[in-house]
């Protein structure tokens, strides 16, 4: 496998919401038996602590002073991820619609990204990362030997959620999830800071009517080649 610098290789997996990305690369590091960055769940987490303190969400100063003093960590609790905010169990409440809503908004900052970039990096080790978001591929690790742009289109999207909040019993509209798939897309893709965007080296892969095994074949596919 190459390495840039004798660092542990890096594989992104970066797209627009409700691609998929979590469940490959979730999928991915255990097949590979590498180490798995969320790095949505930092600006969630971020959002979640914001949403505590009432801070103003266009406020980058008081966000950057937020992200940067935030008490997190991920630990493994019977098989299952968990995220914790100052040693609390925050896993549920940073997927809910408020903090999702919240974490598009503080990723906005330019501030917020900077305080951010290096606790990304720190998950980098051997023998190996799987890295999920939005500007891994571009900034975070833009020396990773892989990267995938993991799409669907929105309709696709909605559905996948609307299935996923189902079968956890949560009430939602068809309509309304699409509509919130787009906002986030247009704000996510639209900001300066990182936008949403493919690598120029990413291998961008539509995952419409492709189940997640089908997927995962793929993506195995590309490492083979790639490394
Ligand atoms: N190829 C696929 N076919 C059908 N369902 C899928 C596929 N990939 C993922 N899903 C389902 O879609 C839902 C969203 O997937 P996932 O959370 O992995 O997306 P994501 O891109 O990480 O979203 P977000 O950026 O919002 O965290 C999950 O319920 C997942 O099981
Ligand atoms: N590298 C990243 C990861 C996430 N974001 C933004 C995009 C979403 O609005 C929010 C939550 O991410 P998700 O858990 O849905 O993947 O954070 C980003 O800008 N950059």
């Amino acid at each position: 496998m190459s390495e840039t610098d004798n660092q542990p290789p890096v594989i992104t997996i970066d797209g627009p919401s409700g691609s998929g990305k979590g469940t490959i690369a979730k999928l991915l590091a255990e097949k590979l038996g590498y180490a798995l960055l969320d790095s949505g769940a930092l600006y969630r987490l971020t959002a979640l602590a914001a949403l505590e303190r009432e801070a103003d969400l266009t406020d980058d100063a008081t966000l950057t002073e937020i992200a940067d003093g935030l008490d997190i960590r991920f630990e493994v609790c019977d098989g299952k991820a968990a995220a914790l905010l100052e040693s609390r169990d925050v896993t549920d409440d940073i997927r809910r619609e408020r903090v999702s809503m919240a974490a598009s908004k503080v990723a906005a900052m330019p501030g917020v990204r900077a305080a951010l970039l290096q606790r990304q990096r720190d998950f980098r080790q051997p023998p190996g990362l799987v890295a999920d978001g939005r500007d891994m591929g571009t900034t975070v690790f833009p020396d990773a030997p892989v990267k995938i742009f993991l799409t669907a289109s929105a309709e696709e999207r909605a559905r996948r959620r609307f299935a996923q909040l189902r079968e956890k019993g949560v009430s939602v509209s068809l309509r309304d999830l699409l509509e919130d798939i787009r906002a986030r897309d247009a704000r996510d893709t639209n900001r300066a800071a990182s936008p949403l965007a493919p690598a120029e080296d990413a291998v961008e892969l539509d995952s419409t009517g492709i189940d997640i095994e089908g997927v995962l074949q793929r993506v195995l596919q590309l490492v083979r080649e790639r490394t």
